[in-house]
């Protein structure tokens, strides 16, 4: 077996797997969220034929002051409830880092050099780079004999054009500060669009696709061909789609402001617009869940919130309608994209004229995989994708460990 164990540190939660990148089999999942805050809490998932036997899944409320900490909640998780790592130790570990800059396009095999460099791209991913490389060094102390590799969410965006990427700024500052789109969530968007093709029968080189990654964090891309050619999240992950607490697209005016007005200071800016802000700082929720039940309840902010929301994801599609002459395939993936019929409703409802024409019915069914929610009669096929970003780090980490 091809081993992988899988990583995703964010900035207060570990995500993990164990899979089998031959196959795509995962053995073991789970989650230690609300790191550094009270109330800690994980969930460890035996998947597979052993999970018959009682116990294999795991939900505890735990102390995690760091990712060390969690780290060894997680390997707690795997010695309790299985299964064991000494029986099925990983060949190589993969992890998810969420900036790599112009510097990083492929998978890369983690050197103390890859580090330092990690470490230097933080305050272009301030919420994320910091917790990918806790998570690194996490694991690098309890699995040191077995190569780590990082995939990076911006490889896949490395094929935009310059008139994509540029931002009309002068062009030395930008150059001095390397200030450019680098879009994120890449590791998704190559998997979503490479299943979609698979799905609909045709090569994904002859497609062109728009998918929405709608999670806590959410981005739109264009991609032709295959290939990423534009994105909606920026230089930080801050830009583009309404988020759970980030603000997404907003006059830069704005920022200037809020300090020489509001009297806020430069990190009473970012904490506003990356933690208070999106639907959580206009609805009040920043779980999707509960901003819709809010709204069906009646609470005029909340309602509000998810006109916000779907109003800024048809600019996108529209955009990228336009950017691509015409696509083939739309999906939505993640959190929101897969479970939230209302979210899909209302940002495809009066794109008839444009080709799409969502299906009431396919839309409001519940299933686990990947299926159709446009009609049978519509130009524009619309697909609702699970993303598997863990699935796809363990096959890009095992490419790279075996080249
Ligand atoms: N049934 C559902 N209806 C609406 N939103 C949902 C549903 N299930 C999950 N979500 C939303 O998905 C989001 C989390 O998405 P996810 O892809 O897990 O995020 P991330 O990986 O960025 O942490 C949350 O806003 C959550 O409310
Ligand atoms: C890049 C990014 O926003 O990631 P996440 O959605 O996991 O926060
Ligand atoms: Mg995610």
């Amino acid at each position: 077996m091809s081993l992988v164990l899988v990583v995703n540190s964010g900035s207060s939660s570990l995500k993990y797997q164990l899979v089998d990148a031959a196959s795509g089999e995962a053995l073991a999942s789970g989650l230690v969220e609300r790191i550094g805050r009270e109330g800690g809490h994980a969930r460890h998932r035996h998947e597979g034929p052993e999970n018959d036997s009682l116990g294999s899944n795991w939900d505890a409320a735990v102390d995690v002051p760091d990712h060390f900490a969690a780290f060894d909640v997680m390997l707690e998780g795997f010695a309790a409830h299985g299964p064991s790592l000494e029986q099925h130790p990983p060949v190589a570990v993969g992890h998810r880092v969420v900036q790599g800059g112009a510097r990083f396009f492929e998978p890369t095999v983690i050197t103390p050099l890859v580090k330092i460099n990690i470490d230097e791209l933080s305050s272009l991913a301030p919420l994320h780079n910091p917790a990918n490389l806790e998570g690194i060094e996490a694991a690098q102390r309890a699995f040191p004999e077995v190569p780590h590799v990082a995939v990076f969410d911006t490889a896949f965006h490395q094929t935009m054009p310059p008139a994509a990427f540029t931002y009309a700024i002068d062009r030395d500052v930008a150059t001095k500060h390397r200030i450019r789109r680098y879009g994120f969530h890449g590791t998704s968007h190559r998997y979503v669009s490479r299943a979609a093709a698979e799905f609909v029968g045709r090569p994904v080189e002859e497609l062109d696709q728009i998918v929405l990654h709608l999670g806590n964090g959410a981005s739109a891309c264009a991609v032709a061909g295959g290939r990423s050619v534009d994105t909606s999240m920026g230089m930080t992950p801050l830009e583009g789609l309404v988020m759970g607490t980030r603000s997404g697209d907003l006059d830069p005016a704005i920022l200037l402001h809020l300090q020489r007005r509001a009297g806020l200071d430069v990190d009473g800016v970012d904490e506003l617009l990356n933690r208070r802000s999106g639907i959580l700082g206009l609805g009040g929720h920043a779980d999707m869940r509960d901003l819709v039940d809010a709204a069906e309840a009646g609470e005029e902010r909340a309602a509000l919130a998810l006109e916000v929301y779907a109003h800024r994801l048809k600019a996108y599609i529209g955009a990228y309608l336009a950017q691509l002459g015409g696509v083939d395939v739309i999906s939505f993936t993640a959190g929101v994209g897969e479970n939230s019929a209302p979210v899909r409703a209302a940002a495809l409802t009066g794109l008839e004229r444009l080709g799409i024409e969502l299906d009431a019915e396919r839309n409001a069914t519940r299933s686990g995989g990947i299926r159709v929610i446009s009609t049978d009669a519509s130009p524009v096929t619309v697909l609702v994708v699970p993303t598997d970003e863990e699935l796809e780090i363990a096959r890009q980490t095992l490419e790279a460990v075996s080249a």
